[in-house]
């Protein structure tokens, strides 16, 4: 579903991710996790469209989208979950919701001066999804609240449903378990594994939360000073020497490559 290929981000002389190759698999849920300063969030930022890459490309579903924009990848059915829940705080939970698809006729003046009931009937079918939306994620409960007013886990779980307005085929989920009791955090788990498995959705997730991530993901990708250091089942990670190493014995400023390295031919 996603291939990242030979992708490399310079910030002035810094490799913040350096001839990076993976694959997301199709159906799959992929964890991404690293050292601080492996370049996970970097990477993520390229893959949504956030920043170009320096080089290397980007495929979503075999097409070429390197350098396209958020929204036109949006578009496209990938969509990115923040650490930081982005709803709008003034509206509820309903209206979050009904606030992400596309292409409502009421957002047109001409159809809603000219084609009023196609308006009103485009609204309450998006409302009847926010319902449904509401339903399977079992927050139904605070439909009418401010969205400001959730805790930290119903807000991500809102980010979760606004995925499931425009029925999304890739979900980047970064650092989503990041200040979440362990009651919502397992909603959040159970829900992630219902939408892979329900309706098929692919998830790449970057995860510090090493339970979480033994939960849900397999294979597992492990990434130090900007590029794969291996990838597989969580079991086999968490025995693999070189990746306790880059954890524990690794310098903690993460990557250390610069221009004046590679210029030298140094190994990244
Ligand atoms: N805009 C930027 N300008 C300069 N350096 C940056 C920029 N963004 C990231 N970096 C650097 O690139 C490196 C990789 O950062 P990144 O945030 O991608 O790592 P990470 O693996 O997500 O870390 P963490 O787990 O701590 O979030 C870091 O050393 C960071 O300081």
């Amino acid at each position: 579903m996603i291939d990242v290929r030979n992708v490399t981000k310079r910030f002035g002389g810094f490799y913040a991710v350096d001839d990076c190759s993976l694959s997301v698999e199709k159906g799959s849920i992929t964890g991404l996790i690293g050292p601080n300063g492996a370049g996970k969030t970097t990477l993520f930022n390229i893959v949504a469209g956030a920043f170009s890459p320096t080089s290397g490309q980007i495929l979503l579903d075999g097409q070429d989208v390197t350098g396209l924009p958020a929204h036109a990848l949006f578009g496209r059915g990938l969509l990115r979950t923040f650490q930081i829940a982005h709803e709008f705080s003034h509206m509820t939970v309903t209206e979050n919701l009904m606030m992400v698809p596309e292409h409502q006729p009421g957002e047109h003046l001409a159809s809603a001066w000219f084609r009023p009931g196609a308006v009103g009937q485009r609204e309450s079918e998006v409302r009847q999804k926010a319902e449904e939306v509401l339903d399977f994620l079992k927050i139904g409960h605070v439909k009418n609240e401010l969205a400001g007013n959730l805790s930290g886990g119903q807000k991500k779980l809102l980010e979760l449903g606004r995925t499931m307005m425009v029925d999304a085929k890739v979900v980047l989920l970064d650092e989503i378990a990041a200040g979440v009791n362990r009651t919502l955090l397992n909603d959040l788990v159970d829900n992630i594994e219902r939408l892979n498995r329900e309706f098929g959705y692919t998830f790449f997730v970057i995860e510090h939360d090493m339970d979480m991530i033994a939960r849900l993901c397999d294979p597992v990708i492990v990434m130090a000073s900007g590029s794969v250091m291996t990838q597989g089942h969580i079991a086999d990670i968490q025995r693999d020497e070189a990746v306790i190493e880059a954890y524990f014995g690794g310098s903690p400023t993460g990557n250390a490559t610069t221009s004046a390295d590679h210029a030298a031919g140094a190994a990244p």
